[in-house]
């Protein structure tokens, strides 16, 4: 650190997560961008690629050049796609600099898990299952010494956060977990696709890659590390004509009580949720119906249940959670892990 500033280096500085960093840093106040590498854009301003830091963060872009950064950064936000990522974060991990991954590279628990799902054969091994989940709700003292840190993957943050703490609760059963979520486009990357383009994703909704997306296992594993148990979800997410944002809507079935109601079971679930979130800052508990709209462009998380059935007998649990993927789902969580690794007030630029 100089002058007590957190000096953060961006790789894959071009995509929407980048931007997403480099934006928020400007309000930090004890964080500062010092590098920004790019592999397709070498030596253009960052303000070139993304014209909205005009005149307000015009860094030029270097090579990744792991030894040379480890100089002038504390900190590297690893912005780049999995796969890609995990020798990377290798490189800068072995020249001393602390390392936050966006990618879902060391997020899983086994690396036979982490190639079943991804398809690819793991560069670092030996950090898989050893890398620390960066949710500091869950796992702030392991994040503050941390030199490598996994950021949460953005649909699992928006399933996680409210499931995790009922199923360790035993409050509702493990098995038959639906997850269904929706995301704005910028979820898929800056990178151009078919499917992103305006006339395929605008005015129109689509699921895809039902019963096989990687956040699947994500959940899986995460619920299991923070509950101790194992529990089977089905999650399908769907594009959604917006920019930014995810709603997840959840369906479990309750475990019951003698003479439970829905009233019960609702004030049950509800009170389990803020007595785990009481002290954390980012999470909202509310009686309202969290919207996209209560949450885009902040790193906050809303979430509230319902329960259906008739009065006295209380079938299904509805949970409806709603974040910013780019911010509490992928940029916004790396400033938060940052703060936390570095000793300073979490909510510090957020
Ligand atoms: N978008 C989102 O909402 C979320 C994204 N994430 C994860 O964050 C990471 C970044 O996502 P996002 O910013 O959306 O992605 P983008 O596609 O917008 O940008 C990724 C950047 O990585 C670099 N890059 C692309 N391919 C390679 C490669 N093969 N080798 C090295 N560098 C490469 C490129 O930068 P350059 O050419 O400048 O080097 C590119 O601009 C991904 O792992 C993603 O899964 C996680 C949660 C949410
Ligand atoms: C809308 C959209 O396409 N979303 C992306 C997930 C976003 C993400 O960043 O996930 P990882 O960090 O785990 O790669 C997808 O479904 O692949």
């Amino acid at each position: 650190m100089t002058n007590n500033m957190i000096r953060v280096a961006l790789i894959g500085s071009t995509g929407y997560t980048a931007l997403e960093v480099a934006r928020l840093l400007l309000a930090h106040g004890k964080a500062e961008l010092t590098v920004a590498t790019s592999r397709s854009d070498e030596g253009k301003p960052l303000s070139e690629i993304h014209p909205s830091l005009a005149g307000r963060c015009d860094i030029a872009l270097q090579p990744f050049d792991p030894e040379q950064i480890a100089k002038q950064a504390d900190v590297a936000m690893c912005c780049l796609p999995h796969g890609a990522s995990a020798e990377s974060v290798r490189d800068l991990a072995s020249a001393g600099i602390r390392v936050i991954d966006f990618s879902a590279d060391f997020r899983l628990s086994s690396v036979p898990l982490y190639e079943q799902w991804y398809g690819v054969t793991h560069p670092w091994p030996e950090r898989v299952g050893n890398v620390v989940y960066g949710m500091p709700e869950f796992f702030a003292q392991e994040i503050a010494t941390a030199d490598v840190v996994a950021n949460p993957g953005c649909y699992p943050t928006s399933a996680i956060m409210p499931l995790a703490p009922l199923v360790r609760a035993g409050l509702i059963q493990t098995d038959d977990i639906i997850i269904d979520s929706k995301s704005g486009v910028s979820g898929a990357g800056r990178s151009p696709k078919l499917g992103t383009l305006y006339c395929e994703a605008n005015e129109s909704i689509s699921a895809y890659s039902i019963a096989s997306h990687r956040h699947g296992p994500e959940m899986q594993d995460l619920i299991h590390r923070i509950s101790g148990k194992t529990v089977d979800v089905l999650f399908t997410p769907h594009l959604t004509p917006m920019d930014r944002g995810i709603l997840s809507t959840m369906y479990a079935r309750p475990e019951l009580q003698k003479g439970d109601t829905v009233e019960s079971v609702k004030a049950r679930l509800m009170a389990e949720l803020r007595e785990t979130y009481r002290d954390q800052p980012f999470i909202h508990v509310v009686d309202h119906l969290p919207a996209t709209k209560h949450v885009v462009m902040t790193n906050h998380v809303q979430m509230t249940v319902r329960v259906a059935g008739p009065s006295d007998a209380p079938g299904r649990v509805i949970i409806v959670c709603a974040i910013d993927n780019l911010s509490k789902g992928a940029s916004g969580a790396a400033i938060q892990n940052m703060n936390v690794m570095f000793g300073v007030d979490q909510m510090m630029g957020l």
